[in-house]
């Protein structure tokens, strides 16, 4: 028997790899290390352009070649930190030797121990992570969230005046638009895209224990938090000033809270779009040579729905499991929050392929106009609500006086199928004013509307 050829864990990095593959520039352990890579030398970079330590700035040349370890950060590297960490036996050290020996080749060593000097690790890989975490939701998450947004705009717009049953608990209530429901998720969606956007990426740098204490003993003159601060802000993040080894984490837990939450948001569009198709209000559009079922060649399957709901579920719950476990770090820190945040990209990457399924099935229905007409047709009693309504407001008025006007249509049309004749009849005998008769004998079902209509103008 030959040997089964080595194969990737996770449908991530197998089946879905091509959903989700642009978030490996910035998620996966080789853009981690980049990242840490551009740390360490514009750290560098920072010392010697403040002539820190006795140093004398770097030539633009210098610099320029220096950032090009990060800029052009590739395969070679990721080979040589492979190579370098399976003899240093810790991930961060391997990165500082790959800038010292930049450095040799730069012939910059009189700059060598300044490599990471006074940083514990964690001053790397926080700053680091904030930096990958805040590129994949600007670059890749946040973008695809708009394309989904864009596409059910279009359709909320699309659909605003099409009527539709409602279905409170699942039965026939006061009806509503396909555009104004789908409008609901949009707005829904839209504010947690703008909470997202909003979120703070905190980034610490203040050594083994967050006290500054190797950087006093070396320069103890240095205004070190102000170093610290411009250093961290430099890199386009929030300082955090007061923390143990490590960053807290809350900014995460904070990022992971919202996305989860707009997973859920999704998880429910999914849901709910997978209901209208089973109750034919969308109809699939076939994709030419795709099969539904393999042994029911009639089907037509709502796949993208379920593998978004699916992946959803997945991501919300590594999105959870971070959020809740980071915060957390027994005394000055353990390395518990190390170990899970090397799973960050898979919580994005699950909801990103489930992004991508959403926009494919919103992409793959038309809208059966017909099919919500004929519901509506067959759910006159829903407008049981409307005539109550009206007597009641006809009693204040003193246009009329029927007692319990509720009472009154509950014993009509509780539990009943009422038709249009029967309520023309009951509305016909009503003993209320002219005008309001009139506009309950024109309702219909599918007038029914309220200002569903108008409501989809309140998307921003
Ligand atoms: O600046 C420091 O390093 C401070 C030091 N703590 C550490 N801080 C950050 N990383 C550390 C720490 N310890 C280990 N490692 C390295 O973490 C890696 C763990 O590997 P894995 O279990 O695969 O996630 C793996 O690469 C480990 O070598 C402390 O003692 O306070």
């Amino acid at each position: 028997m030959t040997e089964f050829p080595a194969q990737p864990l996770s449908p991530l990095d197998g089946r879905y790899r091509p959903a989700v593959t642009a978030l490996g520039e910035y998620l996966s352990e080789a853009g981690l290390n980049r990242a840490r890579v551009q740390v360490e030398v514009e750290w560098l970079v920072y010392l010697t352009e403040h002539s820190m330590f006795g140093s004398s700035p770097l030539t633009p040349a210098e610099i320029e070649q220096l950032r090009a370890l990060y800029l052009d950060f590739g395969q070679a590297d990721i080979d040589w930190l492979a190579e370098k960490e399976a003899v240093t036996r810790h991930d961060v050290k391997a990165v500082e030797y790959l800038v010292r020996h930049r450095l040799s080749e730069l012939g910059l060593d009189r700059i060598a121990e300044l490599t990471h000097i006074a940083c514990t690790s964690e001053d790397i890989n926080n700053l680091s992570y904030a930096l990958t975490v805040s590129q994949a939701v600007r670059a890749i998450w946040l973008p695809k969230l708009r394309l989904v947004l864009d596409s059910l705009r279009t359709k909320a717009v699309d659909f605003r005046a099409v009527p539709m049953l409602a279905r409170t608990h699942g039965q026939p209530a006061t009806p509503t638009t396909m555009g104004r429901e789908l409008a609901v998720t949009v707005y829904r969606l839209e504010r947690m895209a703008l909470q997202i956007e909003a979120n703070e990426y905190l980034g610490k740098f203040s050594g083994a224990t967050g006290t500054f204490a190797a950087h006093v003993v070396a320069d103890p003159d240095a205004d070190w938090p102000a170093i610290s601060r411009e250093f961290v802000e430099g890199l386009g993040l929030d300082w955090n000033p007061l923390t143990t080894q490590i960053e807290s984490h809350d900014w995460q837990a904070e990022l992971y809270g919202k996305i989860s939450h707009a997973n859920r948001v999704l998880h429910n569009l999914a849901t709910d779009m997978w209901t209208y198709i089973s109750i034919g209000y969308f109809r699939q559009i076939p994709v030419a040579g795709a099969t539904g079922s393999s042994t029911m060649p009639h089907k037509v399957n709502p796949i993208r729905f379920e593998n978004a709901e699916a992946n959803l579920e997945l991501s919300s719950a590594i999105l959870d499991s971070l959020a809740a476990t980071l915060v957390t770090s027994r005394l000055q820190r353990d390395l518990t929050d190390s170990s899970a945040q090397r799973n960050i990209g898979v919580g994005f990457g699950h909801s990103l392929l489930a992004l991508d399924n959403i926009l494919g099935g919103l992409g793959q229905i038309d809208l059966a106009e017909d099919v919500l007409a004929a519901d509506l047709d067959h759910n006159w009693e829903v407008l049981a609500e409307a005539i109550q309504t009206v007597i009641r407001a006809e009693v204040t008025a003193g246009r009329s006086s029927i007692e319990d006007p509720y009472a009154l249509l509950k014993e009509l049309t509780r539990g009943k199928r009422l038709g249009q004749a029967e309520l023309v009849e009951f509305v016909s005998k009503l003993d209320i004013g002219d005008a309001a008769k009139q506009r309950l004998l024109e309702l219909t079902p599918a007038t029914y509307l309220g200002l569903s209509d108008d409501l989809v103008d309140y998307l921003p």
